[in-house]
């Protein structure tokens, strides 16, 4: 499995009052396939992106990535795993200002003490459509290009799984599409393991799965249903929170 999460239970404590975010959540996301992850707001969408990607440790169970059980791993492991293994893209791009789109993509490389190897940078920034855009900073590229700049960003280690948090939140419908096109196209022809969580159904038709959360809970999951099918589910499932 690219990642795995077993019985995994995220308890948030704020002076006497907790909230079970999480409720011994179990699934795993196959090598080469695109999930998607949606729910009610407060279902426990982030917290599950957060604990599988290592950014959080769980109240109790296992998160693995590649096979490496995170529990096992101290602070230094468990950031060195994140920078090698895993790729974000998140809904404000979160690139750097001042930085090139090319300096952009390197920077994880350069992070990790690599100096990208020659032609590796404009080869992830071709696969995204923008190699000539290498030398633009970010406030010179529209939103779907600094998205695409982003997933480049987010590839250049060749990570074992890419977690995406509301990707097109921030993007017009036609831009979307295209990062949406990406997205699929980077599984399709690449293999690549892409976690992604949405409110919007025309998103997660693009996965190849729907996970379904209620209540820090799994509550069903979708393959192959059409944005229609995937919003009446999301209305049924918000009545009954
Ligand atoms: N740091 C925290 N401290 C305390 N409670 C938290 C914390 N983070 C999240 N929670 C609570 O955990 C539950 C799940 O939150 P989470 O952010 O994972 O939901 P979500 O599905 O991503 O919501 P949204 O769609 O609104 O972003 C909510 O009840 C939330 O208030």
């Amino acid at each position: 499995m690219a990642v795995s999460l077993r019985d995994v239970r995220m308890i948030y404590r704020s002076g006497t009052r907790q909230v079970l975010a999480l409720d011994d959540v179990s699934v795993d996301f196959p090598p080469g396939t695109f999930s998607a992850v949606m729910g009610p707001s407060g279902s426990g969408k982030s917290t599950l992106l957060h604990c599988a990607a290592g950014l959080d440790r769980p109240t109790g169970g296992v998160v693995s990535i590649a096979g490496t059980p995170l529990g096992d791993l101290d602070e230094t492991a468990l950031t060195r795993l994140r920078r090698d293994r895993v790729g974000f893209v998140f809904q404000a791009f979160n690139l750097v200002s001042s930085l090139s789109a090319a300096q952009n993509v390197a920077l994880p490389l350069r992070l990790a003490g690599r100096r990208p190897a020659a032609g590796e940078v404009t080869a992830a920034l071709a696969a995204v459509g923008l190699a000539d855009r290498a030398r633009h900073r970010p406030s010179e590229l529209s939103g779907g290009e600094q998205q695409r700049v982003a997933i480049a960003r987010a590839l250049i280690t060749r990570p074992a799984v890419v977690f995406a948090d509301e990707p097109t939140g921030a993007l017009d419908t036609r831009t979307s599409r295209q990062v949406l096109d990406l997205l699929r196209a980077l599984v399709d022809e690449h293999g690549q393991t892409i976690v992604m969580v949405t409110h919007d159904p025309v998103a997660a038709a693009m996965a190849d799965r729907v996970l379904l959360l209620a209540d820090g809970r799994l509550a069903g999951e979708l393959t192959g249903a059409d944005a229609g099918a995937i919003a009446a589910r999301m209305t049924t499932l918000e009545a009954a929170c």
